[in-house]
């Protein structure tokens, strides 16, 4: 009901017909929770009471809708007292369909702080639901809200309060000033950030705002080619949490006094800004109008001291103001208790939704924390980010190239065995794994021989294991190092499980004709690392692919470790840390808590593992399950509370292995038949 336009007044005003509008005190209204409508005064007009208490998240009501074209929105019904009971139901093409809301729906009043009432429009049966947010006593009113800033009937803020909220605005983007140390007027860093999000069809509507449903892992034939794997919450969907503040009402003249106040009490206000308990998110004063026994419009100032946890006594409140406050509260100091949201509004687009409650700011980091339903920390994930990361499309491309590599290591070890003799061809497992640098690190890598650029190496056909164009296997040299890796041959030999053959080509030196890449830190060579799963090989159930990468990169980071000169302090060559692992099959519980203690940084992977794989977490929210929960595994390691590491996981969506754009695309591997192809029985991941 925010977008509406101001009301037109009747041209009919002779007394007798306005007798006639006049509404009575009360109007009978039959409903199976007894809720009246009543007029008690004061100006503004009827409004739905409760008869009996009602329990938080009752439906109190579904009122059906009358729409109205824009145009004869625009020509007619916005020039009648429809105005002040219409709102914009769709927006279609810079227009609206307006809406009324029939039953009691149009009855409800505005409350601008708490209302206690949510409602949710349905475009698919023309109607809207509304809802309790909390426990309503009986005989109080029932109230929504309108949407956030000045309404209607409310007159224009005067000169004196516009300024002090323009300087309240520009002292909170002064880093220095000490207001933003109190953790009040804070303003969001990325406010402005936010791209307008594209429309969709299927979208909710709550208390005005859109809501766009998370988008499920399952396949998609189109989307982002990578699906991140977390318990996450996304801003788009997550609750509006709130919790009890002290409010008190003060003279607009008293704006910069109260909010020396509060410089002057940072301890016993305790406005700290300690994740859950933050108030730096939130604005210290809304403004409201109301109109006084008179008749008159009595404009408000409502002044956020503190939460309530702070005071949790009112008394103890009341006294320590009328000591401490001065002259800013008056002689009576009269708080009450308000709502303000627990955390910044997670998207531009749910501002609003998040401004009915209390001002606040916008902050999409999606580190923020929000409370579940049991009051437990919860991680926002920024869905939106993740998409725009996975439209670039040699990041897209870096991902499947090593997609395909660990393909082709599989097929490569399956057809050597079976060349090998049919006892060999049985112990051979289809699965694989390829440990390397995060994409953003990876692609400032040098090339030593400048043969080939990174992003022509990257074009090269990866599905090939040998032949021109083929990446090295193993591990490259630092830029410039004059080791030769001989001496640490048998040490590499061994860990790796090398022939020979082998060797010659990981330990071969950068030459014109060889591509070789370097990372940018100096004396830090490249990790380019395969292994295979060789449990029934070796006769070895600790052989797990992922388990013998870690070993491997272990060794290869431990002979820099050697070398004085290639030392690298404080932990960040220690097993993967920093470092991104690819496997085909998503890794088994054992391989997940290795790499846990091995500290990785990202996981990819291509096939999940049906109740045996430790990322899927089948108690994961229904948007992150892998195939709603048919699929993957139980856990989700890569977040597990209580371990002293996490680490992100995700998952190929793309049906075949291919980017869309390739010509071979038809022709790439589909991931079904990989799954039977590489099909590894019973065997965990
Ligand atoms: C949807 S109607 C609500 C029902 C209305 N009170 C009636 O008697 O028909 C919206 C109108 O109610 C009045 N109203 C709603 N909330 C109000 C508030 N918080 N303060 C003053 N007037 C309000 C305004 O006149 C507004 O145009």
């Amino acid at each position: 009901m925010v977008e509406t336009h101001l009301p037109a007044l009747s041209a009919d005003r002779e007394a007798h017909v306005q007798s006639l509008l006049q509404y009575p005190s009360s109007t009978p209204h039959l409903n199976r929770f007894g809720l009246s409508i009543r007029d008690p005064g004061g100006g503004r007009g009827r409004g739905v009471y409760a008869t009996a208490p009602l329990a938080a998240d009752t439906l109190i009501e579904v009122s059906p809708v009358l729409l109205f074209p824009p145009a004869e929105y625009a020509e007619y019904g916005s020039k009648t007292q429809l105005d002040g009971y219409t709102f914009v139901w769709k927006r279609t093409g810079g227009r609206a369909v307006m809406a009324l809301a029939l039953g009691l729906g149009s009855l409800f009043n505005h409350h601008p702080i708490a209302p206690n009432v949510k409602y949710v429009l349905d475009h698919a049966t023309h109607s809207i639901s509304y809802t309790t947010t909390r426990a309503v006593a009986e005989g109080e009113e029932l109230t929504i809200s309108y949407g956030a800033g000045r309404m209607w009937w409310e007159p224009p803020p005067s000169q004196e309060v516009t300024e002090r909220e323009e300087q309240e605005k520009r002292q909170a983007q002064d880093p220095d000033h000490a207001a933003m140390e109190m953790g009040r007027i804070g303003l969001s860093d990325d406010e402005d950030e936010q791209e307008p999000s594209s429309v969709d069809k299927s979208k909710r509507v709550e208390n005005g705002i859109e809501v766009r449903s998370a988008p499920g892992p399952s396949r998609p034939a189109t989307g982002p080619a990578m699906h991140r794997i977390t318990a996450g919450v996304d801003p788009v969907t997550v609750p509006l949490a709130t919790r009890d503040a002290w409010i008190i009402d003060i003279p607009p003249t008293s704006a910069s006094s109260a909010v020396k106040f509060l410089q002057k009490h940072p301890a016993e206000l305790q406005n700290r800004d300690d994740g859950l308990h933050s108030t730096r998110h939130l604005r210290s004063f809304r403004t409201s109008t109301s109109v006084d026994t008179n008749g008159r419009k009595v404009a408000r100032t409502h002044f956020l001291l503190c939460l309530r946890t702070a005071f949790p006594d009112r008394s103890r409140l009341v006294s320590w103001l009328r000591t401490e406050g001065g002259s800013v509260f008056g002689e009576s100091p009269d708080p009450y208790i308000g709502q303000v949201p627990v955390i910044a509004a997670p998207t531009k687009e749910r501002l609003t939704e998040w401004q009915a409650v209390w001002p606040c700011i916008v902050r999409t980091n999606a580190k923020e924390l929000v409370p579940d339903n049991g009051g437990n920390p919860v991680l926002l994930v920024d869905r939106k980010g993740d998409e725009k990361m996975w439209h670039d499309t040699q990041r897209v491309q870096w991902a499947c190239n090593r997609f395909k590599r660990c393909v082709a290591l599989a097929r490569h070890a399956l057809k050597e065995a079976k060349d090998q003799s049919p006892e060999a061809k049985t112990k051979a497992i289809g699965s694989a794994v390829h440990v390397t640098h995060p994409f953003d690190t990876a692609r400032h890598f040098q090339s030593a021989s400048r043969a080939m650029t990174w992003e022509e190496r990257e074009g090269c056909d990866w599905s090939q294991l040998t032949g021109p164009g083929a990446p090295i296997v193993g591990r490259l040299p630092p830029c410039g190092a004059t080791t030769t890796w001989d001496s640490h041959k048998e040490r590499i030999i061994s860990t790796l499980g090398m022939t020979e053959a082998q060797w010659s080509v990981f330990n071969t030196t950068p030459s014109a004709s060889v591509a070789v890449y370097t990372s940018p830190s100096p004396g830090v060579g490249t990790i380019e690392v395969d292994a295979l799963d060789m449990r029934l090989a070796l006769r070895n159930p600790l052989k797990h692919a992922v388990i013998s990468a870690v070993s491997r990169v272990s060794t290869l980071r431990g002979i820099d470790r050697s070398n004085s000169s290639l030392a690298v302090a404080n932990g960040a060559d220690y097993l993967l840390t920093g470092l991104a692992l690819f496997t085909i099959y998503e890794p088994c519980i054992y391989c997940c808590m290795a790499l846990v203690h091995s500290r990785v940084s990202e996981v990819y992977f291509l096939l999940p593992s049906p109740g045996r794989g430790g990322c899927c977490g089948a108690n994961l929210p229904p948007s992150s399950q892998c195939d709603r929960a048919n699929d993957g595994g139980i856990y989700a390691i890569q977040e597990q509370k209580g371990l002293n590491h996490a680490f992100t996981v995700w998952r190929w969506m793309h049906p075949s292995l291919a980017l869309p754009h390739e010509a071979n695309a038809q022709s790439a591997d589909a991931l079904d038949d990989l799954a039977t192809e590489l099909h590894i029985g019973l065997l965990d991941p």
